[in-house]
């Protein structure tokens, strides 16, 4: 069972203390020298007051089937999208599946689900999850699969009941390794605005969700729901994170997006697919530079060839790489890349900032799965994010808030962590993580924390 089947209350069984990112390697820890400061503060305190981010997800369960070409095109799916298919037509393709015995996993699923599961698993801290479940659960059901693969740390306290079924979502994997879904969605649409829970967004350390919520049907009111989060999130400035699902539904209308980011979103994530649809630009570094008019942080994930940041810092904070420097589409674009992301509006005089790394160790010798390995990346972010918060609350006197950043970590620190996370998730089969990473990790020291 991937990290404990689900307590009721997650809070209650908290560890007294959050977990940081980055804790494996201190002295790789951001900044270096404030490293024991914040040691000593923390443990000054009895009892740290304890954070948490929220989200807003499609309650799926992946029903992962390894299939050709053939059946894809005979069931009209399309490679690589993710598509709503009718009930009839998910009852069609089930049969095929459990008749040709080519389902090969069950497990909870759900972009959002997937982020908030590795997020408290890295972190130890509560990932409060808006969704729907089913009123009435049977053992061995969709439903109860999904609660009992969900991490205790995810507080499912707030979930709506409703009568019909959780979504499934039909995870088909064709011998190239690209994955394509089909989407039969049940209930999952059906969160009420009336479900947000205002005092637990306002506190959180970031609101999530993903694209997907938008192309609910009439009558399915989770866009709703999010817009109400959104708007509760922008009133107390807790930073709004949107995951594109997939580059198919952001070529539709790139505009619609733009302009819902500009107006929304704090933080983007998106792969280099994404990227393209949403900017017309093929380079992911380029894309993301693009993508910060309309909001103040991107995390683009580039399959094989790693993954990319970009935000703001304020001319005053910034601080040089000790690493090498890069050019690509932008010169010596990781120059500042060990300076804290910001938000544009914070800064006096902003200055874009970037960082760039391959996948971790080379990538797997063997990847089992890549499902999910976007979901973990941002988890990653999400953890930083979260921990920027929780150090705010504890040590709100600590130099490390003298000014306001949207992340504990510099650019390059993160992309280091979040980049180790998608490696985890590639040499499994769920997208979901199992444990969280291990504290210290000296074997592999050479082989990349030094580098
Ligand atoms: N084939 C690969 N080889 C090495 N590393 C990989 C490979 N595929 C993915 N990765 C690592 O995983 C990270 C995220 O992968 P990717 O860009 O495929 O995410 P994604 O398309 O958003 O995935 P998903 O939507 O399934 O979550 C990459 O930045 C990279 O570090
Ligand atoms: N929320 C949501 N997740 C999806 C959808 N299509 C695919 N996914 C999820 O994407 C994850 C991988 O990123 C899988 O675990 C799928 O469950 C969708 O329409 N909505």
């Amino acid at each position: 069972m991937a990290g404990g089947a689900n307590g009721m209350d997650a809070a209650a069984s908290a560890d007294p203390e959050m977990k940081f990112p980055g804790q494996r390697k201190h002295k790789h820890y951001f900044p270096v020298d404030a490293r024991d400061l914040r040691a000593k503060e923390l443990s000054a305190m009895s009892r740290p007051q304890r954070t948490h981010i929220c989200g807003i997800a499609q309650t799926l369960v992946d029903i992962e089937a390894h299939v050709d070409d053939e059946l894809l095109a005979r069931h009209n799916l399309v490679k690589g999208n993710s598509l709503l298919i009718s009930d009839e037509a998910a009852h069609i393709l089930y049969a095929e599946l459990k008749q040709r015995a080519l389902i090969k996993e069950e497990h909870a699923g759900g972009t959002i689900g997937n982020t908030l599961h590795n997020f408290a698993t890295l972190s130890d801290e509560r990932a409060v999850l808006f969704a729907v479940m089913e009123k009435q659960i049977e053992i061995g059901s969709y439903a109860y699969k999904y609660l009992s693969y969900t991490s205790s740390k995810v507080d499912v306290n707030q979930l709506q009941p409703v009568d019909g079924p959780i979504g499934r979502c039909f995870t088909l994997i064709t011998p190239c390794g690209e994955r394509s879904f089909a989407i039969s969605k049940g209930a999952m649409d059906k969160l009420e605005p009336a479900s947000i829970k205002p005092e637990l967004i306002k506190t959180a350390g970031a609101l999530v969700f993903a694209s997907y919520l938008m192309r609910s049907a009439d009558g399915d009111n989770i866009d709703q729901a999010a817009l109400r989060a959104m708007a509760v999130a922008h009133e107390a400035n807790v930073p709004v994170v949107l995951t594109l699902g997939t580059r198919f539904l952001i070529e539709q209308d790139p505009q619609f997006w733009r302009d819902f980011i500009a107006e929304h979103v704090t933080v983007l994530a998106m792969n280099e697919e994404e990227a393209e649809a949403l900017t017309g630009e093929s380079d992911p570094l380029k894309a993301s530079e693009i993508a910060l008019q309309w909001c103040d942080m991107v995390l683009c994930t580039a399959g094989p060839e790693g993954l990319y940041m970009a935000g703001y810092c304020d001319s005053a904070e910034l601080r040089e790489t000790e690493h090498e420097l890069r050019s690509g589409s932008i010169g010596e674009f990781n120059q500042y890349e060990f300076s804290r992301p910001m938000r544009q509006q914070d800064c006096v005089d902003p200055v874009k900032v970037y960082s760039y790394i391959a996948p971790y160790l080379g990538g797997p010798v063997e990847i089992l799965n890549t499902n999910g390995a976007g979901d973990g990346a941002l988890a990653a972010v999400l953890h930083d994010m979260a921990a920027n918060r929780y150090h705010k609350v504890n040590v709100p006197s600590s130099c490390k808030h003298s000014v306001s950043a949207l992340t504990y970590s510099s650019f390059s620190q993160i992309c280091k962590y979040a980049n180790r996370v998608s490696y985890e998730v590639l040499i499994q089969h769920s997208p979901r993580l199992s444990r969280g990473l291990p504290e210290r990790e000296e074997s592999l020291e050479e082989g990349y924390w030094d580098r």
